[in-house]
Parts: C-alpha cells; structure tokens; sequence
C-alpha cells in the first residue's frame, strides 16, 4: 500500500510513523486511519522492529477525527459502519510496545489515539482535550473510559463536559503522560527511548505489555497470577538465560529473541 498520509521510517530497529496531513492539523479520516492500521501490522509483523512510536508534526499530534468527513454522516452510516471503525484500534492489537510522542493538539481521536498506546511522552507544548461536547456529540474512540482510567473522574468529567484542553505539564502531574521532554527534542528522544525497548529481550518486552495492559481489565488477583504465569514462561527462552549470565559474567547481554 503507497501511503500518502503518513510517513513510515526504520531507525534503530525502530519503525518511526509520522501522521503527515499538516494542512488539517493531521485530522484523522478514513484514508490516514486505515494507513495507519496497514503500517502497524507491516511493524509488528517486522523481526527488525523491536518497537513503534506514533508522531505528529510540531503544531499538532491530531485534532481529531475528520469533522469534515463526519459531518455529512448520518445515524444509519454511522451504525452501519460502526464509525468507529476497528480501523481505529489497530493499535490496541499490536503485540509490540507504541510509543505516542505528541507535540501540539492531541485531541478528540487525536487524544484518543494517544490513549491507546503504551505510554504518551509528550513534548513541553503539547495540550490534550475531548472537545467532542462542542460539536454536539462525545467522544467515541476511548474518551470517556481511558481517559477516566488515567486521569480520574473528576478531571476527564470536567474535560469531556466542557472540551478544556489540558497542557503537558498538567498531564504529567495527573499521569496521562510518562514524562515532558522540550519539542526540538521529543522525536529523537521517543526514537531513542523505543530503541532503548527494542534492544531488550523481544518475549519479556511482549509479556511485560500483556501484563501491564492486564492491570486495566482484571481483578488485582487475577492480575498477580498472570503476571506470575507469564514469569515462569519466559524461563522456556534462550534469552532468560543469556540475561542472567550476562549478569553473573559482567557483560552487556546479547537478546537474540529465542
Ligand atoms: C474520534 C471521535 C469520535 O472522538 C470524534 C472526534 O475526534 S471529533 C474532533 C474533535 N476535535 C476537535 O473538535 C478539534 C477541531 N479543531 C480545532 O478546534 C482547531 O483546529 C484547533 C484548536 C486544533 C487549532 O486551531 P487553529 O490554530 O486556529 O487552526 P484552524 O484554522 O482551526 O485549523 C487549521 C486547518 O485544520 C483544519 N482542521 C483542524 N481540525 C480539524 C478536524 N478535526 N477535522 C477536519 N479539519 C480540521 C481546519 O479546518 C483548518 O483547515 P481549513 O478549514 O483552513 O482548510
């Protein structure tokens, strides 16, 4: 598939994918989403990859859902393609860690998109919100739950009742992102952060992201135990016991994935 909405590069075992509408604030329509879904599997299928950062441009991550193309929709459309579409959660199914490195307006499906990666660092400008209220309808892509999940009632109520934005260093402080990094920085960082990830032990990385998203759906037992679970499994990997002679042999370990 030629891409024409996104930007996908390889850097350091690292698959870097750029939203590139730059005159629509890289406003998320029907073509950019199912490139974007396209370039994900591509990564995750990828033995070279190790991890995915998602990025936007300076001025903006994503302002949202394409209001443009919505706005002649109907409810019918809009029940029968069930808008939205799975096109938009490609990025809960792929089994490698994604980064969201996000810059300027994360908001409506852009806020959202960035909720349904791994973690969120966000440049110092970076302004999150769930301005769906204004244009007469909610969100529909994760707003109201995610955002509940990370930032508790009160704040992603005020949010989603009123639209206000968010900025970066509230996000910080409220746990929507990891951490704040300036914004001539953010990409290279996000870059070297994922490839930080990709140089680990493929299985543990995966098993660790399975676990941690357990947290969001189970009980704190169930949790505990399947955390547990996966532990003993990766003592089936080669890479288990290259990491723990690398330790003994005081050297840097060689993961090979196996
Ligand atoms: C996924 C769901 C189901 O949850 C639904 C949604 O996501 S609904 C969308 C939610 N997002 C918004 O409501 C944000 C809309 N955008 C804005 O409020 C503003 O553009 C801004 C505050 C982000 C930036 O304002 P400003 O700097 O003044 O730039 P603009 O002139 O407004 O925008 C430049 C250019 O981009 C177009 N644009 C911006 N956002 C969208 C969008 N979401 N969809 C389509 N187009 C968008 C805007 O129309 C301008 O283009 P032109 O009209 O000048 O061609």
């Amino acid at each position: 598939m030629a891409y024409e909405n996104i930007i996908v590069e390889k850097r350091e075992h690292v698959a870097l994918i750029r939203l590139n509408r730059p005159k629509a604030l890289n406003a998320l329509n029907s073509a950019l989403m199912r490139e974007l879904g396209d370039a994900l599997v591509k990564a995750d299928a990828d033995e070279d990859v190790g991890a995915i950062v998602i990025t936007g441009s300076e001025k903006a991550f994503a302002a949202g859902a394409d209001i443009k193309e919505m706005r002649p929709k109907s409810f019918v459309d809009v029940y029968r393609e069930d808008f939205i579409t799975s096109e938009w959660e490609a990025v809960t199914r792929v089994r490698k860690p994604v980064i969201a490195a996000v810059a300027g307006y994360a908001l409506g499906g852009g806020c959202e998109l960035a909720m349904m990666c791994d973690f969120i660092l966000a440049a110092d400008t970076a302004k999150f919100g769930q301005p769906e209220i204004n244009l007469g309808v909610m969100p529909g892509a994760g707003g109201t739950q995610r955002l509940t999940r990370f930032v508790g009632k009160s704040t992603a109520m005020e949010m989603n009742l009123t639209g206000r934005f968010m900025d970066a260093a509230e996000a910080e402080r409220k746990g929507l992102v990891s951490r704040i990094v300036p914004a001539d920085e953010l990409v290279e960082e996000a870059v070297a952060t994922a490839s930080k990830i990709a140089d680990k032990a493929p299985y543990a990385v995966m098993a660790t992201k399975e676990a941690v998203n357990r947290a969001y759906e189970t009980t704190l037992a169930e949790g505990v135990r399947f955390e547990r679970r996966m532990f003993h499994a990766l003592f089936a990997t080669e890479d288990q016991k290259e990491g723990m002679d690398a330790f003994v042999e005081k050297r840097t370990a060689q993961f090979r994935g196996q």
